[in-house]
C-alpha cells in the first residue's frame, strides 16, 4: 500500500470544470500547494509506516524508536532529488534541512551518488552530521554527476535500472524532493513497484516539487 503525503494534486476532469469559469486573463499563477518541511516529510513517512501494517522498516529491518528521543524506526531512507539546485532557494534549504533531520533521527542516507545540485547538498548534510551515506551510481555517470571527492560509500552499478533497483533494495522508505525528469522517473518507478507489490515500503513526496 502506498500513500503520498500530502496527496498529489490531480488535474480536474472535464466534468469538474465549471463551464462558466474561463481561466482569468493575464499570467496564470501556479497552484498554491502547501510545502511540507523536511520535518513534516519525515513525520509523514513515520505515520505511514504506522498505518501500513508490515510496511516500512518493520519489513526492512529498521530499528524500533527509543522512547524519549527522536530516533526513527527507519535505518535508511532513500532521498530522490535533482542533480541541479533548482530555481528556488527554498529547494536548497529543504535539501539541507532534510539531511539534518535524518541525522537527528539517526537515519542513514541512500541516494543517487552525485555531488552536484540538491543531491550534493543532502548528502553532505548527512555525511557532515556523522551518518552513513550510500551513493548508488552507474560508472558511466560518475564524470557527469560526481565532482571532487565522493561522499560516503559509493556503490558503482552497471546502469540506470540497476541503480534504481539497488536504491529500492537498500532503503526502508523513500522521500522525493524537487528535481527534474530523473527524480520524477525514480519516484514513479518506486511508486509503481509498490503498486505491483514488489516492495511494501512507504513513499512520500513534497508536492511542491511536482
Ligand atoms: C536509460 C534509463 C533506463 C533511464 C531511466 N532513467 C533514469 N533512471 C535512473 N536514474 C535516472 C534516470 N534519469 C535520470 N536519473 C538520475 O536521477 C537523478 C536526478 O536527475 P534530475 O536532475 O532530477 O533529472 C540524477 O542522478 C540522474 O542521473
Amino acid at each position: 500500500q502506498v500513500t503520498t503525503q500530502p496527496p498529489l494534486p490531480s488535474a480536474p476532469t472535464r466534468s469538474q470544470e465549471a463551464p462558466s469559469a474561463p481561466p482569468p486573463p493575464g499570467r496564470r499563477e501556479p497552484p498554491a500547494f502547501p510545502t511540507p518541511t523536511p520535518t513534516d516529510q519525515a513525520m509523514a513517512v513515520e505515520a505511514m509506516a504506522e498505518k501500513n501494517t508490515g510496511a516500512g522498516a518493520g519489513a526492512a529491518g529498521g530499528v524500533a524508536p527509543e522512547s524519549g528521543d527522536r530516533r526513527s524506526r527507519f535505518r535508511r531512507i532513500c532521498v530522490y532529488c535533482g542533480s541541479a539546485k533548482g530555481r528556488k532557494a527554498s529547494y536548497q534549504d529543504a535539501a539541507v534541512e532534510l539531511g539534518k533531520e535524518l541525522v537527528e533521527r539517526g537515519i542513514d542516507l541512500v541516494y543517487g551518488g552525485g555531488s552536484i545540485g540538491l543531491m550534493g547538498l543532502v548528502s553532505h548534510a548527512v555525511h557532515d552530521g556523522g551518518r552513513h551515506v550510500i551513493g548508488v551510481i552507474p560508472k558511466s555517470l560518475m564524470p557527469r554527476e560526481v565532482t571532487g571527492e565522493p561522499v560516503g560509500e559509493v556503490r558503482a552499478v552497471s546502469g540506470m535500472h540497476e541503480r534504481k533497483a539497488e536504491m529500492v533494495r537498500s532503503a526502508d522508505a523513500f522521500i522525493a524532493l524537487p528535481g527534474g525528469y530523473g527524480t520524477l522517473d525514480e519516484l514513479l518507478e518506486v511508486l509503481t513497484w509498490a503498486q505491483l507489490g514488489i516492495h511494501k515500503k512507504p513513499v512520500t513526496t513534497n508536492s511542491d516539487s511536482l
